[in-house]
């Protein structure tokens, strides 16, 4: 569960603020995945970043299943990205020199979960995502669409109740995107996860369960989609 209450974020740098986020609400349900549309520059990653913990709120509220993350300090922050929020990136953010299998054991490793346990769970997500015969390979060994789903299982290894998404389909064709939000579809149907997607691709909004936009720093209902 996400909730989002009158959250304001702005920037200062050269001879002015802009101001990303001006009085923010929303609500995201466990199993629901709301994609947040916007042109270039509306505030989208701001928000993202806001509900990961990254960056701090000038106002307003954020919880992630009843836990405050604008009230929390830095080390329940790191937790928070540790234990309950899983991030997918649009330029993937792997690291090169690990295979497809190291990768999205990586959480698990900085949370000392037990290395049988962990080996169990990155095959399980490997075959989850349809990349167990890949396991050995490494980024640069595989397509945009693979890398894109071994984030995407490094995102799911620590069990997130949250996933966020920045967009994930921006490095894609439009048939690996389909794919690739397909897939996040039904993980998160599945898991009961709560999701957020960022995008500027319109092909993307079909997968939403809720669609919002982001216009000057404001967001407005933009349309219930039918998938
Ligand atoms: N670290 C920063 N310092 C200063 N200004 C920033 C910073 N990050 C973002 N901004 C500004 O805040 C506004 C919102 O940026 P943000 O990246 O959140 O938008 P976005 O909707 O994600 O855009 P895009 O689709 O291009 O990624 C923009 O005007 C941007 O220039």
């Amino acid at each position: 569960m996400i909730r989002i209450r009158d959250l304001h974020k702005s920037y200062h740098h050269g001879g002015g603020d802009v101001h990303a986020l001006r009085g923010v609400d929303l609500d995201v349900a466990p199993g629901q995945l709301t994609v947040l549309t916007g042109r270039s520059g509306a505030g989208k990653s701001t928000l993202l970043s806001l509900v990961a913990g990254l960056r701090r709120a000038d106002r307003g509220e954020i919880e992630v299943d009843g836990r405050s993350v604008t009230a929390a300090d830095e080390g329940e922050l790191v937790a928070l990205r540790r234990t309950t929020v899983g991030v997918v990136y649009q330029d993937f953010a792997l690291l090169p020199l690990l295979t497809a299998e190291e990768n999205v054991g990586l959480p698990l490793r900085i949370t000392r979960t037990d290395p049988a346990e962990r080996d169990a769970l990155v095959a399980e997500l490997l075959d989850r995502v349809g990349l167990a015969a890949h396991a050995g390979q490494r980024p640069d060994e595989m397509s945009g669409g693979q890398q894109q789903r071994v984030a995407i299982a490094r995102a799911l290894a620590i069990r997130p109740t949250v996933l966020l998404a920045d967009e994930p389909t921006a490095q894609l064709d439009s048939e690996t995107g389909a794919q690739v939000m397909d897939l996040l579809r039904t993980l998160v149907a599945e898991q009961g996860t709560t999701a957020i997607v960022a995008t500027h691709d319109p092909a993307v909004e079909g997968y939403a369960d809720t669609v919002v936009h982001l216009d000057d720093g404001t967001l407005t209902p933009a349309a219930v989609a039918g998938g």
